[in-house]
């Protein structure tokens, strides 16, 4: 099977539950299976730019980012984090190559048009998985930042769930699964959801059960669904471990995302 994981800031701030996904990525590769990783990185960048002065702005759950907002997303995602994700997957003996969208032009990327306007931020416009492939084919990870190069010779800062789902829908995979820092999508009593259908979906931002992170995280589900994508989950990062359950559907956690 082909595996696409996305594992968010907040659980890479964790050494333990790092250590966790990385052993359960490398036994997921032991086993057959062909597996990227996508990871975000937004708590460790919030922090880098507190330390330049910079006040970090959401809308919407996407990040303003002027020019220099860009180039710490560049230093502290595709520099620190990613390259610290390819040690700890290192570090279980697997190897991994750290890439963002602009190698290999694996992700080119387009300015997002929003209102208010949000800088450079992007959303995907083309992908080419060839150097995946060819990742895959060495027996390692391919480990992705999300920024992306734009046509105009730009980089761009992507949601990272959104660069998970564009990787998943070029990819083909068959699954999806966000680690994330809460232990799935809560419902409006505040339990966690085990199903989720997109029609469910706009009701609950409406009343604003759902929120901040989760708005991206949800529209990436969709995005991956409605293209393709058979399996999308979200999992706390805690329970990495049970990621090989997934294929015979006898995991019990977190929330699994489906079309109906
Ligand atoms: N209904 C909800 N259920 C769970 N989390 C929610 C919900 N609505 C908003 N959130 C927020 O979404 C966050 C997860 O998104 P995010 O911070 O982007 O995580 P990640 O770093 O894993 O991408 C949670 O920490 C929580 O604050
Ligand atoms: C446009 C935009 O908001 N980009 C995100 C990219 C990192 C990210 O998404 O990180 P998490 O998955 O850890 O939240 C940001 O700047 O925070």
């Amino acid at each position: 099977m082909k595996f696409v994981v996305k594992l968010g800031g907040a659980a890479l701030e964790d050494p333990k539950l790092l250590h966790l996904a990385g052993k359960a990525l490398k036994d997921l590769v032991e086993d057959g299976h062909q597996v990227a990783v996508v990871h975000g990185g937004g708590v460790q960048l919030t922090r880098t730019l507190a330390q330049m002065g910079k006040v970090s702005e959401f809308v919407s759950g996407l990040r303003v980012t002027d020019a220099e907002t860009r180039d710490a997303a560049l230093m502290v995602l595709a520099g620190r984090v990613n390259k610290s994700l390819v040690a700890a997957l290192g570090q279980h003996g697997q190897s991994a190559v750290g890439l963002s969208g602009g190698d290999g032009h694996v992700f080119r990327a387009r300015k997002k048009i929003t209102t208010p306007d949000l800088g450079f931020v992007g959303e995907i416009a083309s992908t080419d998985p060839r150097w995946l492939d060819a990742i895959w084919k060495m027996g390692a990870i391919p480990v992705i930042s999300s920024i992306a190069l734009g046509f105009d010779g730009e980089y761009y800062n992507i949601n990272a769930d959104e660069m998970a789902s564009a990787c998943a829908i070029a990819t083909k995979a068959d699954a999806l699964v966000f680690l994330t820092d809460v232990p799935g999508v809560k419902g409006a009593d505040g339990q966690v959801m085990r199903w989720l259908t997109l029609k469910e979906v706009p009701t609950l931002e409406k009343s604003a059960v759902i929120s901040g992170g989760m708005l991206p995280k949800l529209a990436a589900c969709k995005a991956a669904l409605t293209h393709g994508v058979k399996r999308v989950r979200i999992l706390p990062a805690e329970a990495a471990a049970s990621l090989p359950d997934l294929i015979s559907s006898r995991i019990n956690e977190g929330t699994e995302v489906m079309v109906a």
